[in-house]
Formats: C-alpha cells, structure tokens, sequence
C-alpha cells in the first residue's frame, strides 16, 4: 500500500477520509492513531516512537503532532515515504536483518518509548493467505519492538480478527504487562482488524525465540487429550489446516446452496459452519427446494442468517429439510442413513429358530396391545370431553378404571409421559380421532410420524441441536463471552467442561513444573491447560477479562521463556481466587469485553440496590424511556444489564480538536438507535390520552369559580330562608313559597347581557377603543353595516318569494 491508491467505491471516501483530506492528514487511518492515542495517551510522553510499515505516513504525522518537540521518530516501510517534518525515513522490508541495522543505525544508543505497526500485506487477493501473513507480521513487529523498546515500552499493532489473534495475543500477554484489545471507532466495522496496545514491556533479559517464532507461536498439534465436547461431537480428530481458516474463521461469510444442506448427510455440519443458505437461481435443486410449499417465509429467514437461529427456529429448519426430504424421495430418515450391513446370517438349530419365532411372536402381541391401549385411551379422553361438555355422566365414564394397570390413561406413569396438563385441561380438549383414524394410528407403528418416532425424533432434534450449539461455540467467540456473561439465547449449553479427572491436573501440572522436556508443550495450546482445560478453554481464560488471575506478580522478569510464561498464565483461578476476580471485573472501568456471569441472587441485589431511588418522581414522556421502563418493570432488565449497555461503540467518542460541522453531523447521524417496543408506544399514547383528556388549568379555575359563586348564593338563600322560617307574619303555605321561590331564583342562571349596538358615527367613527360611556359589552355598527344587512334582508325575502 506504499502509493495511495485511488479509492473507487464511494463507501470507503467516508467522513474519515473526507476528515483527513481536512486536516492534512496523508490517511483516513491517521484517526486511528489518533484515537488509540486519545484513549492511551502514550505518545505524549514519547520522546522516541519507531513507526513500522509507516507508508504513506498518517500515522508519523500524527506521532509528530502529539509527541515532544525534538523526539526521534523514525518510519520504515516498503514503500517511500514523503518527506514530513521532524521524521527520519528509510525504504525497508521489516522483516529483513537489514532493517534491523539500519534502525539501530539511526537509534544508536537510543530505546524507543513506542513502537507503532500498523502493517498489512497486500489485503485483498486471498483473504486467508493475507490473515496469517498479516500474523506473521505482526509477530515480526514484535520481534523488532522487543529489541528497541526501554523497559515499560508501548507497542501498538493491528491484528486481524483471525485464528491466530488469540495466539498472538497470548503472546503479547507473556511480554507485557498489559494488554489491550481495541477497535476504534474509525476503523470500519466491516474491517475485520483490531488494534492492540501493550503497554508495560517487561524487558526480559533473554527471549525465548519460540515467542517470535512464527511455527511455535501458531503451532498446529493434534489435539492430545480432546475436550469433552469434542469427544462426544467430532470423533474426528481435526488438525488445524493452515491454508484453511475455515472452521474457525467468523469473519468470513460462508453459503452453502439448500440443495446441499436437504441432501447432504450432515446438516448440524453445515448449520454449525455456514452464515446462510442460499438458493442459488442456476441451481435447479435449490430452486425446487425454494419452490416447495413447506418452504414458508420463516424457512427463509431462518436461511439468510444462520448465526442467530435459536432452538426454535433450529428444529423448525431441521424439520422443514426433513419435509423438503421425503418430498424430493430423498428418503424419511436420513440422519439415520441405513449402512447397508450385510450381515451372515448363522446356522441356527431348531430349538433357536423356535426362540426367535416366540420372540416375534411376542413382539407382534406387545404392538397390538400397545396399539389397543392406546385406542382406549384415545376413547376415554373422547369421553371426558364430552362430560365436561355436560354430554355424558362422570359414573358413565372410568368403568374399567380398577381393572387399569400402572399403564392406563389414569396411572401415574401415563399421566407423566403425556404431561398432566394435557389430561387435565379442559380448556384446549383435544379433538378427538373417530375409529377410523385410531385404525390408521395403530397401524402406523413404524411410521414416520407415530408417536414413537417422534420421540425419537425430537431426542435427535435436540441432541442435533446441542451438536449445533458446540459447533456454534466453537466458531464464535463471541458466543462465548456471552456464554460467559449468561445472555446466549439457548438453554442447553453447559459451558466449558473442565476434565474430571484430578490426575490429569497434576500430571500437566508436575510436568511443566519439571521444566526442560515439556517447555513447547506448555505452550501446547492443544495441551490440558491451566487446570486441566482444554485448549481452546485455555485461550480462552486467555482473554484480558481473566488478566492477573493466578499471577503471582513476582514473575520472573529476568528470563522469561515460554515454558516459564504458559506456566504462570495458565493457572485458571482456582475457586479462592473466584472471588476476587467477581470483584476486580466488577470494578473495572475499561473497555470490558466481557463481565463474569452474574447469578440470580445477584441479579436480584441488584433491583434491591435500587430500592433507594424508589418513589422518585420521573416523568416518562419518550417511546424509549417507556420501554426501558416496561423492560425495568417487568425485570427483562437488570442493572448490571443496563451498565453492559452502556459500553457500545457511542460510549468512546472524544471529539476534541474536531471541527464543528463534523460534530454536528456526528450528532446529527452517529447515534445509537434505542430500541423501543410497540407495547411502549402504545403505554405512551395511552398516557398521553389521559394528560390530553384532562381540562385545562384556566377551564379548571373558571369552573371552581362558577362552583364557589353557586355555593355562595345557596349560602345566601339558606340565611334568607332562615329568616323567613322564624318570621311569624306568614303562614306555613306562604313561607314554602317564598321560600321555593328565593331557590328558583337562585338557582336560575342570570339572563345573557345583550352586547350594547354602538354607531360608529361622530366622535365614534373608526374608533379602536371602548366607545366613552358604554358600559359591559358592546359591539360597533356603522351606517355601511346596516345599510348592507337590510339590502341582505330584502335579497333574502326575494329569494323566499
Ligand atoms: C495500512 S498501511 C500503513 C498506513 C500508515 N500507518 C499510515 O498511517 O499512513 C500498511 C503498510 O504496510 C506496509 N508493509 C507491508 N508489509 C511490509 C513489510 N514487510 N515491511 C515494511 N512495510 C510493509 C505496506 O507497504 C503499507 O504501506
């Protein structure tokens, strides 16, 4: 990439781009420096920075703004670099010993404070090729940043999201105190490379070559002791295939055409490793599948994203392909692809032959009495109903009750196997077959849909489905941390298994410790691991969550090899230290990749925590505090899970030194976009319905007023009333009446005062103002007025006429 190629595709121009073009900056990847710097800070203090695979310089430019007048900054790459103030450049594989001379040339004596690489090889012929020689690279930067950095040294790299960044990252771990892993918000999301900042350099004396060793670093052994999972799902042993990437590779899209996965003789294989299904319109296969009428639009969405089928919609596929099967004649049962076995058939004598013979006798009685019980059983249900419905009499029914065994519809047993419920609501009743359907059930035994069969098949969907899950896990690490944090969508993972046996813990354990013969196997990434985990289990207690579990801090800094670095990084934590690591991951403020899992109990401290603020008084007026509310409310939400939220890619945003318009379109268009449910929306519209209904606060007061003058007046009329009760001049008949007559009065609503006419002629023509001498209301007419109504009077009359 040492020329600055011409950039076609109007996506890639983006606001980046357009930003570095702004500032002078020779790349848009400049702001990724500038970012890791903004969030790092290590160039401040930097007073030496090598940038390796500098070309064309954005990075060297932002080096030279940030650091020290007068600090040494030195850039390599393949390709010339223009010249930039205050930078020395030189054209040089950084691979080659010669780069490393002509680096020490220029440093002399010096040690750099950074090293910065953010090399990449010709990306974009072979993606595969290009990840592990971009590895390969990287692992080369650091062989060189080993040998320039003063001790607690930064060195920054990019890596590629692929089989070997856990690797390498176990690698960076060994030789730095701190390691972090990051992707800046101007790296693009479809990138799939990472930025990862190791700060601390150890300086050991003496390196271990293995670390920069590229075939010990992403070594490929057989897996010697398979974990669990892996026994019972892939009985194969799998090597890891260095042109493959492929089963583990999550950043690449894989397809496969439906006409491979209804025909092929692995399904889980295809669900577990492929992104979707596609129907490919040249493929005649696929396009009968698509076709189909059991091909339902949910069969399709379940096909275009294969990476986010839960359970459900696992066995909804598998069953559809399982339709999609017997309709092509592709045979009903093919997970259970008939081998043909051709099997001997041995000499019997008499007396074995008579054995089978009763044996298949018996069989034929067992099926018909199973058949017969359950035809019963289909008519003891029919009459249940019909009582419920008040159609027959409960003594009609359960007449051969007593003579029932364990087995029949009311024993313990049957009401098990078909789920009490089922019995027992009345509410669903089942529809009832009529006998002619009991006969074709009965006699479908081996049938594809008889109730054993389904049974077994529902035992192979989910049995399938844990296969999946495995595959799933095992391809996504993602599916792991979140695993790890308890919210992957499906029940049946049981997590990481440890190996059970204890001997094969101390084994490994006395093993490394011994030192000398098992150095690389340590390293063994395929070995037990810390405690005894697998491989994978291993890289991934490997991860920066689990930094500093099992330290021992007093790590020998003098030699570290990779025997001595496996033996104390691979220490899991051991149930003592469980409890510490809860705390420290809890207080972390970083960018967290991953929490621990937290129990109920926990979730449930967490909403009593919460108790304090309760009675606050919040106001909900947006759809989405709405449905965080409802979320909150019905507990879908805990608090933890809200502080999980809150690291997203909007939660690392420094805007200092941007330009305005760029802020405001940042804010304009770069926003999270809250989720909010309909239920929210509609609680919302509700509330505002109420608020709506309310009277205003004037209607309110004018009310209160007419109600307090109404009170007024009945006070007065009772004081009159009084008054007229004690006089002794009236007669009992006259006091009623004036007394009825002083309520009506009161009670009558004074007459509505006619506005005033005022002729807005004299001293009133074309007056604004009240007319002098007019009292209450008034309203102005003119001559024109009158005049213009009586001719609108006579039009009227003429018109009736
Ligand atoms: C993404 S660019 C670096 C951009 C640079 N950081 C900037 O800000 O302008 C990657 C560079 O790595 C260089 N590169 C790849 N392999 C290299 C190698 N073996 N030695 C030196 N440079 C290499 C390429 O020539 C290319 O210029």
């Amino acid at each position: 990439m040492g020329k600055i190629h011409k950039k076609s595709a109007k996506g890639r121009l983006d606001k980046w781009y357009k930003l570095a073009k702004e500032q002078g900056y020779r790349s848009r990847a400049a702001f990724k420096l500038v970012q890791l710097n903004q969030k790092f800070s290590f160039l401040e203090k930097a007073k030496v920075v090598i940038d390796l695979c500098a070309a064309p310089g954005g990075w060297l430019q932002v080096a030279s703004r940030a650091c020290k007048p007068g600090s040494l900054l030195v850039g390599v790459d393949l390709a010339p670099i223009r010249a930039i103030p205050n930078c020395q450049t030189f054209v040089e594989d950084i691979t080659s010993d010669k780069c490393r001379s002509q680096l020490r040339g220029v440093l002399k004596t010096w040690k750099a404070d950074v090293v910065l690489h953010d090399g990449a090889p010709n990306v974009g012929a072979a993606w595969l090729q290009d990840a592990y020689g971009q590895a390969e690279l990287v692992l080369m930067s650091m062989k060189l940043a080993c040998e320039f950095l003063v001790p607690g040294g930064t060195f920054v790299t990019k890596v590629f999201r692929s089989r070997d960044y856990n690797n390498l990252l176990w690698v960076f771990k060994q030789l730095f105190n701190k390691v972090d892993a990051t992707k800046p918000p101007s790296s693009r999301n479809v990138s799939a490379e990472i930025f990862v900042v190791c700060r601390g350099y150890k300086a050991p004396q003496k390196l271990d070559p293995r670390f920069t060793d590229p075939r010990a670093v992403f070594e490929e052994v057989a897996e010697p002791t398979p974990n669990v999972e892996a026994k019972v799902f892939e009985p194969e042993k799998k090597k890891r295939n260095r042109e493959g990437y492929a089963d583990n590779d999550y950043t690449l899209h894989k397809t496969v055409p439906a006409s491979d996965f209804v025909s092929g003789n692995d399904p889980i294989q295809v669900l577990g490793t492929s992104a979707e299904i596609v129907f490919p319109e040249e493929d005649e296969d696929s396009q009968r599948l698509k076709n189909l009428e059991i091909t339902d639009e949910d069969v399709l969405i379940y096909c275009s994203d294969l990476q986010v089928l839960g359970k459900k919609d696992f066995r909804d596929l598998l069953k559809w392909r399982l339709r999609a099967r017997s309709e092509l004649g592709l045979g009903k049962r093919p997970e259970n692809e008939e081998k043909t076995v051709v099997e001997e058939i041995p000499q019997v004598d008499e007396e074995t032959q008579m054995d089978q013979e009763l044996q298949h006798l018996n069989e034929a009685e067992r099926i018909k009495v199973k058949r017969e019980r359950r035809r019963a059983n289909k008519h003891k249900q029919r009459e249940i109903i019909r009582m419920q419905m008040g159609m027959e009499a409960p003594m009609e029914i359960g007449m051969e009750q007593s003579e029932m065994g364990e087995d029949s519809m009311f024993g313990l047993s049957t009401a098990e196997k078909h789920g009490l419920g089922k019995l027992t609501d009345a509410s669903a009743p089942e529809i009832p077959a009529t006998e002619e359907e009991d006969e074709t059930l009965g006699e479908s035994e081996e049938e594809y849909d008889s109730e054993d069969e389904q049974e077994r098949l529902e035992a192979e969907l989910d049995s399938m489905y844990s296969q999946y899950t495995v595959r799933k896990a095992e391809s996504d690490v993602n599916y792991k941390v979140k695993r790890s944090r308890g919210d992957a969508n499906d029940e049946e993972w049981e997590g990481i298994q440890q190996p059970t046996s204890d001997s094969e813990e101390d084994e490994s354990k006395t093993a490394s410790e011994e030192g000398g013969e098992r150095l690389l196997t340590s390293l063994d990434k395929n070995d037990s691991g810390k405690n005894g985990l697998s491989k994978k289990a291993s890289l991934f207690f490997d991860q920066d969550i689990f930094d500093g579990i099992g330290d021992d801090g007093d790590a020998d800094k003098e030699i570290v090899t990779m025997n001595a670095a496996a033996k104390e990084e691979r220490l899991a934590p051991t149930e003592n230290e469980d409890e510490s690591f809860d705390e420290e991951k809890r207080t972390r403020k970083d960018d967290i990749e991953m929490v621990p899992s937290i129990s109920a109990e926990e979730k449930e401290d967490d909403w009593d925590s919460d108790s304090d603020n309760e009675g606050e008084n919040v106001d909900i007026v947006t759809a989405e505090a709405m449905t965080l509310a409802q979320e909150i409310a019905s507990r879908r939400k805990t608090k933890s899970d809200l502080i999980d939220d809150g690291y997203n890619r909007w939660s690392f945003q420094p805007k200092d030194g941007l330009p305005d318009w760029f802020i405001d379109e940042e804010n304009h268009h770069n926003k999270p976009n809250k989720p909010i449910t309909k239920d929210a929306v509609l609680a919302l519209r509700e509330k505002m319905k109420t608020i709506n209904a309310r009277p205003i606060k004037k209607i309110l007061e004018a009310q209160g007023r007419k109600k307090m003058r109404t009170v007024r007046r009945m006070q007065n009329v009772s004081k009159k009333a009084e008054g007229i009760t004690e006089s002794g001049e009236m007669t009992e008949g006259e006091k009623s009446k004036e007394i009825s007559r002083l309520m009506s009065r009161a009670m009558k609503s004074k007459p509505k005062q006619k506005p005033a006419l005022v002729v807005a002629k004299g001293a009133n023509r074309g007056i604004q103002s009240r007319p002098k001498g007019v009292k209450g209301k008034y309203k102005m007419v003119d001559s024109r007025m009158k005049k213009d109504l009586r001719a609108q009077k006579r039009l009227d009359k003429k018109k009736r006429k």
